[in-house]
């Protein structure tokens, strides 16, 4: 076991600990079977090609080994992480000595240290007063009242605004880029709201934090809440203050009386639309404003509301041109140098994140290197079976956490706090120390070449995933990053609840990722010398996607075809050659099974998000693929199609009762519908020929084929009803099920060579 900071007893206590996961061993041991496995299907499909042009299904056959070369390197590449999978366990009880001297005496009767340690632990008591606490900035990003409601945002910043961190180091920033009055005065209620709820929050340790979320979790009084009058008064004012805001959002135009209220409202007389308006920047709540304090006489934290500039002729650079915007205007206001990314929708769920990730930061060894602390995207819609496998836990809980065994955790975009410079441009060096109280000192002692390298833009332009290749780019400059996935999720957002919602959103995230592999970030060459191999192989597992598609398309077109017409592609069921194939077979879902269940999924739910992962490598990484490349010809342009966050009440009853939603005839349905048919006439064409023609040695070669079709029939049971058998409004159209067959048919005609 590593200890993660200065475990050596003349310097101070750790604050956090790094732990590997347990069996790492014996995985790498499973893992080398499985590669032989592999190794042995390649051997057979090498020296098994069909000899000559009299024999059919030799071109088949070499798409076969092609598919088959690159799923296998695929899978080399996915064992980077799953050979080190590690965690991280913060001390936050050792920073709360900033707490004051009592609690020392306390916390060192139950320290199992020695003497000596007494005087380090009283050096490190000073050395971490209140006062050197460092200002956290946080930046949440929104962009469109009609898709990300008002109240959603509002809940967000509320939330943040009523972390346990003293209040004067925390300020708030909400971007708006739909410039939107709407969003505006939702914040303005806010600003009123969070006077009654921060106090509110912290007198009773309310969790989470969230009004929204709080009140859903508890509709009644809670036995334990001492004053009921307070919980009711809580609750009321925020009932009153959502109904206020999303009428107002409903008729779309602000009321004469509220706009007299806030001077802010001001902004809006001269024409602003979404894509042309001057900058607004209104700072609702100034922190240091000694009359600016809750009901209570308690000190707030800051909140400001931006809306940059935005010209029909600039490109705006969507969120990283959002998250650069706030990163200057926040520079000019508070300039803490911590920084929080959120997405409007990811509530803070646990107060006291941000005393854990000083536990990172604030570590005496290591805290140093440390540039940026990604925590886990999870989402507080998820069903019980999670129908679109949006939960991730896999990802969650194995993959991120074997790259963060790197120290070269991915930048997600959202729930993740940087240190300001090094998300500026700074390159770490071996004398770097973290300054926190900037304010004294800011920009006094700092060289030029340190202010033109500060003040160089964030977050990298140019992609739709601007915040894997900016984190990439942190760590080239010599950073670490690390991953915390703690057992109280630190922030929930919400999960897309209709398919093409979340085949979208795996598009863009496809696509911008494929983009960073084309470009001059690749990782093996960008990163090259910079960052551990393990870990270049790690950012490919998702830079990669976009291509997996093309293998995938292979296995689950040509094998139903070639059994149509009794062309086998794999060996005999007797044949020792089939047991490579049985063996990775297994031993990949027995293995993809354990993992799901140990992350805590149902079993139904691993079988969805095995359905889902057909869909998307066949839909929407598909055309992820194909876009990159007319992009690469210079035929598109980059675009971020934002994540709808509501729904009607139909839609939002089916996700409930996990009835998949498709209810529209996009490109990517007509392609899964397709590959739905083709297989089930391959399944059927192929057994039907093999009785009637009493073919049966036949059979015994085609058996992993049907296998294979049995497989992907099962999977699309769903798909087949809303193709056929459903009537609601989230079944696929008539002329899906029209396009579909058609195109299936006719690709049963393509001559196999
Ligand atoms: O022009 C834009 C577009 C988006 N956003 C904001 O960016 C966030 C993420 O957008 P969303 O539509 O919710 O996309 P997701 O797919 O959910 O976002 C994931 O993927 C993005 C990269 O593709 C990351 O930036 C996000 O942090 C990550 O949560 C939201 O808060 C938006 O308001 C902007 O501020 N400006
Ligand atoms: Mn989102």
């Amino acid at each position: 076991m590593d200890k993660g900071g200065g475990g050596h007893g003349e310097e101070a206590l750790p604050l956090f600990e790094t732990k590997e996961a347990r069996f790492r061993g014996a995985y790498k041991l499973f893992a080398s079977t499985v590669f032989v496995g592999i190794c042995f299907i390649w051997v057979y499909r090498v020296t098994h090609i069909p000899a000559g042009a009299e024999e059919q299904g030799r071109w088949a056959w070499i798409g076969m080994l092609m598919a088959e070369l690159w799923f296998g390197l695929y899978w080399i590449l996915t064992q980077s992480v799953r050979v080190n999978v590690t965690y991280r366990y913060p001390f936050k009880d050792r920073l709360s000595y900033i707490r004051g001297k009592k609690k020392l005496g306390l916390e060192i009767g139950n320290s199992r240290h020695f003497l000596p340690k007494f005087y380090t632990l009283f050096a490190y008591v000073f050395s971490r007063s209140e006062e050197k606490l460092p200002g956290v900035d946080i930046f949440v990003c929104t962009a469109d009242p009609k898709m990300e409601p008002p109240t959603l945002v509002i809940n967000t910043v509320l939330s943040a605004m009523s972390y346990n961190y003293p209040p004067e180091k925390l300020s708030v920033y909400l971007s708006d880029d739909g410039g939107s009055e709407l969003t505006f005065y939702a914040l303005v209620e806010a600003t009123r709201f969070c006077k009654h709820w921060i106090p509110f929050c912290k007198k009773f340790s309310v969790e989470p934090r969230s009004p929204a979320a709080y009140f859903a979790q508890h509709s009644n009084l809670p036995d334990d809440i001492p004053s009921p009058q307070d919980w009711l008064a809580n609750k009321r004012l925020y009932e009153e203050m959502e109904k206020r805001i999303d009428s107002t959002v409903e008729k779309g135009m602000i009321p004469k009386e509220v706009r007299d209220q806030h001077k802010g409202f001001s902004e809006w007389i001269s024409k602003v639309t979404k894509q042309d308006h001057q900058s607004i920047v209104q700072i609702m709540i100034d922190g240091r404003d000694k009359n600016a304090v809750d009901v209570d006489g308690g000190p707030l934290p800051t909140l400001v509301y931006v809306a940059r500039e935005k010209r029909p002729q600039w490109p705006h650079n969507f969120k990283a041109g959002a998250v650069n915007a706030l990163i200057r205007v926040s520079s000019e206001i508070s300039d803490g140098p911590l920084i929080l990314n959120l997405d409007c929708d990811m509530y803070a769920n646990n107060a006291d994140t941000v005393q854990e990730i000083l536990c990172f930061f604030m570590d005496e060894r290591k805290g140093n290197q440390i540039a940026f602390v990604q925590f886990p995207q999870n989402y507080d819609n998820i069903t019980k079976n999670d129908i679109y496998g949006a939960s991730c836990s896999v990802v969650n809980k194995i993959e991120l956490a074997g790259i963060g065994g790197y120290d070269a955790a991915l930048y997600c975009g959202t729930g993740c706090f940087h240190r300001r410079e090094s998300l500026c441009g700074k390159v770490y060096s071996e004398d770097y120390k973290g300054k926190w109280d900037r304010d004294s000192e800011k920009n006094s002692d700092r060289t030029v070449n340190e202010l033109e390298a500060a003040s160089k833009i964030g977050l990298i332009y140019g992609c739709p995933v601007e915040d894997i290749v900016t984190g990439l780019a942190i760590q080239c400059r010599g950073w670490k990053s690390l991953y915390y996935n703690p057992d109280r999720k630190a922030f929930l957002g919400v999960a897309p609840t209709t398919l093409d919602v979340s085949l979208v959103q795996h598009k863009r995230w496809s696509e911008g990722m494929f983009q960073i592999f084309f470009s001059k970030y690749c990782p093996f060459l960008y990163g090259h010398g910079k960052i551990k191999f393990g870990s270049q192989m790690a950012y490919c597992i998702y830079l990669l996607w976009a291509p997996i598609s093309l293998p995938t398309l292979y296995y689950a077109i040509v094998p139903p075809l070639c059994l149509l017409r009794r062309i086998p592609l794999f060996p005999e069921v007797t044949s020792l050659w089939f047991l490579p194939f049985a063996y990775v077979f297994l031993a990949r879902n027995t293995c993809s099974i354990g993992e799901s269940l140990g992350c805590g999924d149902t079993l139904k739910a691993w079988w969805n998000s095995q359905r889902i992962w057909v869909i998307r490598r066949t839909t929407s990484y598909f055309f992820a693929f194909i876009d990159t490349m007319t992009r690469k010809l210079g035929l598109s342009q980059v675009a971020f199609a934002i994540t709808d966050k509501v729904v009607t009440e139909d839609v939002a009853r089916r996700y409930e009762e996990e009835v998949i939603e498709f209810g529209s005839s996009t490109i990517m349905f007509t392609l899964m519908a397709t590959l739905a048919m083709l297989n089930l006439f391959g399944l059927t064409g192929g057994i039907k020929k093999t009785v009637l023609d009493l073919e049966f040695q036949a059979v015994s070669r085609l058996i992993v084929q049907v296998f294979l079709a049995v497989l992907l029939v099962t999977i699309n049971i769903p798909v087949y009803q809303a193709l056929f058998f459903r009537n609601d409004k989230g079944r696929l159209p008539s002329s899906v099920v029209f396009k579909s067959i058609l195109l299936a048919s006719l690709v049963c005609l393509i001559p196999i060579i």
